[in-house]
C-alpha cells in the first residue's frame, strides 16, 4: 500500500545483498523506519518483539528467515535448527508453522549447495501469494460492505468496526480485515471505520489508524470497551476482524478482546465477519478454546505504554503502581456460533466445517 507517494510492502528482499528489509512496526505511527534482517536469528527476534506482526506477515517473515539461514549455511542441520528457532518465536499464529513447513518441505529434497536460491524463490512466492490472496479476499469482503450500503439506501457511509490491526501491515500487502475496506473505499463506497485501540500494544490506535489515514479512509479511534455501546445505538453496520488461527470448524483465535466484540455483536444483531487467507486455517484442530495455544506476553506491555512526547520524543511510561502484578494474554477464541461468516480468497462461507470444505474441498483428510 502507499505511504505518501511511495508504494510499500511490509517485507521485501534486497536481491543483490540477500538481506531482508521490514517496516519496523514498533515505532509506527511516530516514526517510519526500516529494519534489515541478516539471519534467522534476526528474523526470529523481529517476530518475537513484534517488529513484524500479524499472522500472514509472521509467516512470510519466517519463510525469509529460513532463506537467510540457507544463505549462511544450507546444511540439513542448520535448516532444522533455524526451523526450530523460528517456530517458537510466537505460538498462536498458525501461519508461522504453515510457512516454515512449506519451506522445509520444499528445501529438504534439494541438494544443500542448491538450496540458497530455492529458499529465496520460495519465500518470495509465499509473499507474492499473500498479496494476491489478500487482494482476492478483499474483493469478496467489499461486496459485503457494498450490500450494507445498499441496505442504507446509499444514504450514509457504512460503519465498520474492527479490532487490532488486520490491515496491510499485518500481511505482505492489502491486509485481511481491512482489505475489504480498502477495496470498497477505492470503488467509491463510503465507509467509516471504528478503530478499537486494542490494548495493551495498541495495534489499532498505532497501526490501523495509521494505515487508514494514509489511504484516506474516514475512521475514529475508540477505546476497546465502547464497542458494545456503539452497537446498542445502531452505530455499527458490521464488524470485520482478522484471525491468527481458525479451526476447521470455524472457531476463530484473534487479538484478545475479539470474543467480547463478537458477544456484543451477537446480542445486538450486528453481522460479525472474520477475514482470513487459507494459510490461517488449522485443519488439524476442531475445538479452538481447548486446542489453540494462547500467547502470554510480558506483563510490562500492560504496566507500561509508549508514545510520543510533546517534544516529539518517543517515551515509555508506567501506568500502574510499581507493586501491582499484571497478566497479559495476547489472544482469545471466538466460537464459530458467534461468527456470521468467513471471508476468504475463495469467497465467503459459513463459519463451519461444511462451510470451509465447500471452499476448500479435499481437506477432509486432516479430520
Ligand atoms: C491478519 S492477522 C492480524 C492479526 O494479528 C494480530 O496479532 P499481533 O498484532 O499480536 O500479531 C491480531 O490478532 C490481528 O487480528
Amino acid at each position: 500500500m502507499k505511504i505518501g507517494d511511495s508504494a510499500f510492502r511490509t517485507i521485501w528482499c534486497d536481491g543483490d545483498s540477500r538481506v531482508v528489509n521490514v517496516i519496523d512496526q514498533t515505532v509506527l505511527p511516530h516514526r517510519f523506519a526500516i529494519k534489515t534482517l541478516h539471519s534467522a536469528t534476526d528474523a526470529a527476534l523481529a517476530i518475537r518483539d513484534m517488529t513484524v506482526r500479524g499472522a500472514p506477515l509472521i509467516g512470510a517473515a519466517g519463510a525469509y528467515g529460513l532463506a537467510l539461514a540457507m544463505n549462511q549455511d544450507p546444511s540439513d542441520a542448520h535448516l532444522q535448527s533455524a526451523f526450530d528457532q523460528l517456530l517458537v518465536a510466537r505460538p498462536t499464529a498458525v501461519n508461522l508453522r504453515w510457512a516454515l513447513e512449506r519451506m522445509r518441505g520444499h528445501l529438504g529434497p534439494i541438494a544443500p549447495d542448491r538450496r540458497r536460491n530455492a529458499a529465496y524463490a520460495e519465500a518470495a512466492a509465499i509473499a507474492d501469494e499473500d498479496v494476491a490472496v489478500c487482494s482476492a479476499l478483499g474483493q469478496h469482503g467489499a461486496e459485503l460492505i457494498a450490500a450494507a450500503w445498499r441496505r442504507t439506501g446509499r444514504s450514509q457511509p457504512v460503519n465498520v468496526l474492527t479490532h487490532c490491526n488486520a490491515g496491510w501491515l499485518a500481511t505482505v500487502d492489502w491486509g485481511t480485515a481491512l482489505a475489504p475496506v480498502y477495496k470498497a473505499h477505492r470503488a467509491g463506497v463510503p465507509v467509516h471505520v471504528w478503530v478499537d485501540e486494542t490494548r495493551p500494544r495498541n495495534q489499532g490506535a498505532s497501526l490501523t489508524a495509521y494505515e487508514l489515514g494514509s489511504e484516506g479512509v474516514p475512521h475514529t479511534v475508540v477505546v476497546d470497551n465502547v464497542g458494545g455501546h456503539l452497537m446498542q445505538h445502531g452505530m455499527v453496520d458490521l464488524c470485520i476482524v482478522g484471525t491468527d488461527r481458525t479451526t476447521r470448524t470455524g472457531d476463530v483465535c484473534n487479538k484478545v478482546g475479539t470474543y467480547l466484540k463478537a458477544l456484543a455483536a451477537h446480542d445486538n444483531g450486528v453481522p460479525f465477519y472474520v477475514a482470513l487467507p487459507a494459510s490461517t486455517i488449522d485443519w488439524r484442530m476442531r475445538d479452538g478454546v481447548k486446542e489453540i495455544p494462547i500467547e502470554e506476553r510480558e506483563a510490562t506491555e500492560v504496566t507500561h505504554m509508549s508514545g510520543e512526547t510533546a517534544e516529539g520524543d518517543i517515551a515509555t511510561i508506567r501506568v500502574t503502581p510499581k507493586n501491582s502484578p499484571a497478566l497479559n494474554y495476547g489472544f482469545d477464541v471466538t466460537p464459530a456460533r458467534l461468527v456470521t461468516g468467513l471471508i476468504t480468497e475463495r469467497g465467503v462461507c459459513a463459519a463451519s466445517e461444511a462451510g470451509l470444505l465447500s471452499l476448500f474441498p479435499g481437506e477432509e483428510r486432516a479430520a
